[in-house]
């Protein structure tokens, strides 16, 4: 087995195969699958993953591999296995399909160096490369003698450890570590000496008489409610000691989160867990599907059953939405489980994220909590995995490969024998046709765990408002409750509704509207940097005096943008404090968590912002939910736009009234009568998935057809034409019928980023070879590919239709 199988970080069709390397003797004792590799391919060097081995090769002459980069297979057996199935199945390229399951770090290449972890003595040779010191350069270990497998078995038993380098920004954090620097006695004497109004220096030495530990300043200054500068009068008296020390860049820091024990389970929790619980005892793989309405417990159930796979030592991987991967949300997993909950998420810096996922893959943590990647932790013995808010677009990815997280969870589930638990208060069509056809098993929540009602909605209709003179943003009805909430210390959350609106600038004078030059879309004026901004390429310019069509001065932003509501809510209700939440206040890093910290914290009256504020927030005070435009989306060219709506509309109704006080809804909308408000209005999602399966049904949908979405695009638009015409020939030529293609015709989005764009759908109902005949039509553009630029996308399941 001395030959490699490589898959080499060559990102083109031409490529998609595995190459031969001959395994250099050194390296021969320690390269298994999995492992990243360095190999010569043409005039380079370049990265490729090692998916197998073999003694023979049917090419002769073959090269060496370069270098082993990892002594531990970053991908797993399971993953490679899972990569391979994923690049079928979404028709992408292996490396692409490999790259998306490891953090950043791994994608490229940084400086590495080992680690000391221990203080006995290690082999001979391995002492006398680490020579006293704790790090060693890794290039070192390349100069020496030293046999890999030698290091690798060290790293093994927990005796050494690999590190990656990245950027020294990120590498490590240290901490300021506070500790008693006398005895406790002494300290008690020296509390007495002090000065009868240092109360804050007494509370201080108190706490480290009764706790004599080492704490982080950081915890310390949370806990006792005390500052820097009392601190630093302690230190500077030599009564405690200061020190620095590296941590894991672990951005929660679980010290601070309250233990929490499990709740007794209501009768309908019960009878929902009970099913799920036999799978996790039997191995048995079955998906379950948990419709309940917000508030029911779903979170309770989904952190008893991981109790369940923790105790069988097995693992749970829970994937949450990004938005609403808040800190809420964390601190009830934590809560429960402590520091075995690792955190995967977008927001962490990239050191952070390869930290996170270091924990798993050691498996020092159990039990995995995130965002759509998470889906890919490299645990080796799952027991259960949990797609909370089923229904989030965000558990599709838009880039190569174009999987959807839930099918990658199923497809895991039933290699690892394990359940998949579904869980929603909207699930998504698809899903509920599943549960109702019994392909999954259906449980559902009725009530709210404190047996409250869910808030009472009302629904204006703002036609009659404008009848009545009213031009604003909100209804008298809307403006009189908040009043009220004010006037009794009581929050609201303010729902703008944003996407299918924006503020775009409009001349008055001939209705040029001002566009961005590299995509078919009209610019987003931002008021703070008085700037035009295009949220596709990030091309932005100033916000022009004049029409540069017409020369007129008339040149006025329109639609309606969470900054111009905020500005008429403060003029309507001088006395509320605002708090805006949207994409432009949440860019920075912990903007987020601070804005909902000051929300909670009461420093202002209304919580105003975009679909991130829907999700999964919990807010004691909150007693008045409002949606501004619930129709903006409504008549979008999507099929899919009255789910969402509905979906959208049941979420944001859930967040008031969730505690002792009692909740309200207001629904603003032109289009009162539309089934998914008005059924929306009465929770009623039954009704609604029946008529919405009609609606299907006669239009010929998912889930009654699938449907591939094939986008084409380039920067000359005859190419794109004739290529999309192509294509289309192409495939009616193969595929089964009663198949239809539609197209092609440009995309909603004609151009991008300087490129034209051309679509075709297919619709079917089964078409086994589908993806081979797919494959067969666009090899045949490999050159164009290659050559000349040419895009082809192909979306196995496509959510953004736009
Ligand atoms: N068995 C129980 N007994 C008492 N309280 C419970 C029980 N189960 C859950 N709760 C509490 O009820 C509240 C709502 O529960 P939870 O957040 O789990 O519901 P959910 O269905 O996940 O809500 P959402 O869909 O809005 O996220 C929480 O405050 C939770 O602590
Ligand atoms: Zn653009
Ligand atoms: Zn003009």
């Amino acid at each position: 087995m001395n030959i490699a199988k490589v898959i080499v970080d060559v990102p083109a069709s031409s490529i998609n195969q595995t190459f031969d390397y001959l395994i250099p003797e050194k390296y021969a004792d320690i390269l298994v699958p999995g492992m990243r590799v360095i190999v010569p391919f043409g005039p380079r060097k370049i990265m490729g993953f090692v998916v197998g081995q073999t003694s023979e090769s049917s090419f002769d002459s073959l090269k060496e591999i370069d270098e082993v980069l990892d002594l531990t297979p970053v991908l797993t057996r399971e993953l490679l296995d899972l990569g391979k199935w994923l690049a079928e199945e979404t028709l992408s390229l292996y490396i692409t399909a490999f790259q998306v399951m490891l953090p950043q770090v791994l994608k490229a290449r940084y400086k590495k160096e080992l680690e000391r972890l221990t203080d006995e003595t290690l082999s001979q040779d391995l002492e006398s490369l680490f020579a006293g010191r704790d790090f060693v350069p890794y290039e070192e270990l390349e100069d020496t003698n030293l046999s890999y497998s030698k290091v690798q078995q060290a790293i093994q038993d927990g005796d050494v450890t690999v590190n990656y380098l990245v950027k020294s920004r990120v590498t490590k954090k240290q901490v300021t570590m506070i500790k008693p620097n006398r005895e406790s006695h002494l300290l008690e004497e020296a509390c007495q000496e002090l000065p009868g109004n240092a109360k804050k220096q007494q509370q201080l030495l108190q706490y480290f008489i009764e706790n004599p530990y080492e704490v982080e300043q950081n915890i310390l200054i949370k806990k006792l409610k005390t500052t820097r500068s009392v601190i630093k009068a302690l230190l500077d008296k030599q009564l405690l000691i200061a020190s620095k020390k590296e941590i894991y860049r672990n951005p929660y820091e679980d010290s601070t989160f309250e233990k929490t024990e499990a709740l007794e389970l209501t009768k309908e929790q019960q009878q929902a867990i009970t099913p799920i619980r036999n799978s996790i005892r039997q191995n048995q793989h079955d998906v379950f599907l948990i419709h309940g309405v917000t508030g029911s417990g779903k979170t309770e159930i989904y952190l008893q059953a991981i109790q369940d796979v923790i105790k069988q030592g097995k693992e749970a991987i829970v994937l949450v939405p990004e938005i609403s991967l808040t800190p809420q949300m964390v601190k009830r997993f934590k809560g429960r489980f402590g520091s075995n909950v690792a955190v995967m998420h977008s927001a962490l810096s990239s050191g952070e994220k390869y930290d996170e996922w270091r924990r798993i893959h050691r498996k020092e943590v159990q039990v995995v909590v995130g965002a759509r990647s998470a889906i890919f932790a490299p645990f080796e013995n799952i027991g259960i995995i949990i797609i909370d808010e089923e229904h989030e677009n965000s558990y599709k990815q838009e880039d190569n490969p174009r999987y959807h997280a839930r099918d990658v969870a199923i497809h895991r589930g039933e290699i690892h024998q394990c359940p998949v638990v579904l869980g929603s208060a909207t699930p998504t069509l698809e899903s509920y046709a599943r549960a109702h056809k019994g392909v999954y098993k259906l449980a559902t929540l009725r009530k709210r765990t404190n047996e409250k009602d869910m808030p009472d909605v009302e629904i204006v209709d703002m036609r009659n408002e404008l009848h009545e003179g009213n031009r604003s943003m909100f209804s008298r009805t809307l403006i009189e409750k908040m009043e009220h909430r004010i006037a009794k210390g009581e929050q609201i959350v303010l729902l703008l509704n944003r996407r299918g609106y924006s503020t775009f600038v409009m001349c008055r004078d001939c209705g040029h509207v001002k566009e961005c030059p590299h995509c078919d879309i009209a610019l987003t004026y931002h008021k703070n940097s008085n700037r035009l901004k295009c949220h596709y390429c990030s091309y932005e310019e100033p916000m022009p005096v004049f029409c540069p069509s017409c020369n007129s001065d008339l040149i006025r932003f329109f639609g309606t943008g969470t900054q111009r509501i905020e500005e008429s809510l403060v003029q309507l209700i001088p006395e509320a404090r605002v708090i805006r939440m949207d994409v432009d206040t949440t860019r920075g890093k912990g903007a987020h968590e601070k804005l909902l910290n000051q929300f909670v914290s009461k420093q202002a009256d209304i919580l105003l912002g975009t679909q991130m504020i829907a999700k999964g927030l919990d807010f004691a005070n909150v007693t008045l939910a409002g949606v501004l435009t619930a129709d903006s989306m409504l008549h979008l060219p999507d099929f899919r736009s009255s789910e969402k709506t509905f979906q959208l509309l049941t979420q944001v109704s859930g967040r008031a009234g969730r505690h002792d006080l009692p909740g309200e809804v207001i629904i603003q909308t032109y289009t009162p009568e539309h089934y998914s408000i008005q059924l929306a209005s009465h929770y009623d999602f039954v009704q609604f998935y029946r008529i919405e399966m009609n609606t299907r049904k006669t239009f010929q949908y998912p889930p009654y057809v699938f449907l591939t979405l094939i986008t084409v695009s380039h920067q000359n638009h005859v190419t794109v034409v004739q290529t999309a015409q192509r294509i289309a020939q192409l495939l009616q030529q193969q595929v089964e019928d009663g198949t239809v293609i539609l197209g092609p015709t440009p995309s909603p989005i004609a151009r991008m980023k300087d490129r034209y764009r051309y679509q075709c759908m297919i619709k079917y109902k089964s078409e086994p070879n589908l993806r081979r005949t797919i494959k067969k039509v666009i090899r045949q553009f490999d050159e164009d590919m290659r050559k000349n630029d040419l895009q082809i996308h192909v979306d196995m399941q496509p959510y953004q239709l736009m």
